[in-house]
């Protein structure tokens, strides 16, 4: 991936604008096809002047579910849901800008799942729903993208919305995002004993507002959240699961329900004799991760911005505000999953796999990426408005490839 090294290198070059270029809106549109759900990020960007780098002013956002990959039988379904939210840009873009605005679709891991021919017929129609759109549609405006750009782009937005990558000073930190197919971990090692001794695909170089970064960044697929529950279960990578039971001891005991993921139907419960609770169920996720990721020394003692399922099951078991995020350790997750695990019979109903969700938090920070128990972790959802995620990133480099900021 010899281009992996030069993506981002002309990123806002300086002062390529036309020096009579007065204050002027522009909009990008970019689509995240998730594992669990679609969601469209309309981001608006002033240009005050020419010398100046585009501002960006705000975000309009929309999803639904399920996720693409739920349509693989059913592509022109699922296109379907693309062209739901495309209303919305229809809406919120003045018709005089459709033309220049770009329109780009990004799917992830649930796709990325999917054999090459399943995934391929959902993008054909998408792209079909793109090019019968007013929009900008630019060559490959839909694909699956590499795991390496999902986590540098979420590194990326992060970091330009907490105003780490601009000025002297930079303090840059690192993201964790925990998908529902894959999760991925970003950061800027600070040691060149770090760099030594990490395998090459796991580092990334670009050029960004005059500064160069090389950052660690991995993808691990089939280790979010929904993926892990399969493994868990003894579900994952298994062909034909139709009429067979998968049985945990993370769930209720006397649980039994159907689950659709990927657009398999699976049978699931708790195991009606044999322990339940935190230990057994522990041991249980904990093979799912064990000694399967690398772990890089250095990330033991810093703090990381964490977002997705590990916002969402945070605010689920009240260990931060659902508009406020919060910072936790590790060790809250490690509590959580305890309280939860060992009282199982009052989580039963409203969310069946809330043990088993902790539990693997827990089990993936501490024993997949090495966090230490006392490791903190900045839960944030939204920076000044904006959500966290790889959109933006993947935005901005959107709209510096077509040379439409100046
Ligand atoms: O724009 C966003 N802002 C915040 N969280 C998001 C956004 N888009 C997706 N998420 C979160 O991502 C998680 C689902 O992962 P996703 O469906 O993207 O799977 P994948 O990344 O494995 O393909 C959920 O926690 C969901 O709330
Ligand atoms: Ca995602």
């Amino acid at each position: 991936h010899s281009n992996r090294e030069t993506w981002f290198q002309y990123f806002f070059p300086p002062n390529v604008c036309p020096v009579n270029a007065k204050a002027n809106t522009f909009y990008g549109i970019m689509f995240d096809a998730g594992s669990t759900g679609t969601r469209i990020h309309i981001y608006t960007f002033v240009q005050k002047s020419p010398e100046n780098l585009p501002e960006l002013e705000g975000e309009i956002f929309e999803s639904v579910k399920p996720g693409l990959s739920a349509y693989a039988d059913q592509p022109e379904k699922g296109a379907e849901t693309v062209k739901r939210l495309l209303d919305v840009a229809i809406q919120a873009v003045p018709p005089h800008l459709w033309k220049k605005t770009p329109v780009v679709l990004k799917a992830t891991a649930g796709l990325r799942l999917l054999s090459e021919e399943k995934a391929q017929a959902l993008l054909l129609e998408v792209r079909e729903v793109f090019e019968e759109s007013p929009f900008l549609v630019p060559e490959d405006s839909v694909s699956i993208m590499d795991g390496s750009y999902e986590g540098i782009l979420a590194w990326i937005t992060v970091n330009f919305l907490t105003g780490q990558l601009s000025g002297q000073n930079q303090h840059t930190v690192g993201t964790l995002d925990l998908g529902g197919a894959s999760t991925q971990i970003t950061f800027l090692p600070r040691f060149e004993e770090t760099l030594k001794e990490t395998p090459g695909d796991f580092l990334t170089s670009f050029e960004m507002f005059n500064s160069t970064y090389k950052l660690y960044t991995h993808s691990y697929l089939g280790f979010g959240l929904k993926a892990a529950r399969l493994a868990a279960l003894g579900a994952l990578n298994i062909e034909a699961v139709d009429g067979q039971m998968f049985r945990s001891s993370c769930l209720p005991k006397q649980l039994e329900a159907e689950w659709h993921f990927g657009g398999v139907k699976y049978r699931y419960g708790g195991k009606k004799e044999g322990e339940t609770g935190f230990k057994s169920c522990y041991l249980e996720v904990r093979k799912v991760v064990k000694g399967k990721l690398h772990q890089p020394d250095e990330i033991r003692g810093s703090s990381f911005y964490a977002f997705s399922y590990y916002y969402d099951r945070a605010v689920d078991t009240n260990l931060i505000d659902y508009e406020q995020g919060g910072v936790l350790e590790v060790k809250d997750f490690e509590r959580k999953a305890k309280e939860v695990c060992d009282n199982m019979e009052m989580y039963n109903s409203a969310s069946p796999f809330l043990c088993m969700d902790l539990t693997y938090i827990t089990a993936l920070l501490k024993e997949g990426f090495g966090f230490r128990d006392n490791t903190l972790l900045q839960l944030t959802k939204k920076v000044n408005n904006i959500e966290t995620s790889w959109t933006l990133g993947a935005t901005f480099h959107l709209l510096q490839s077509l040379g439409i900021t100046c």
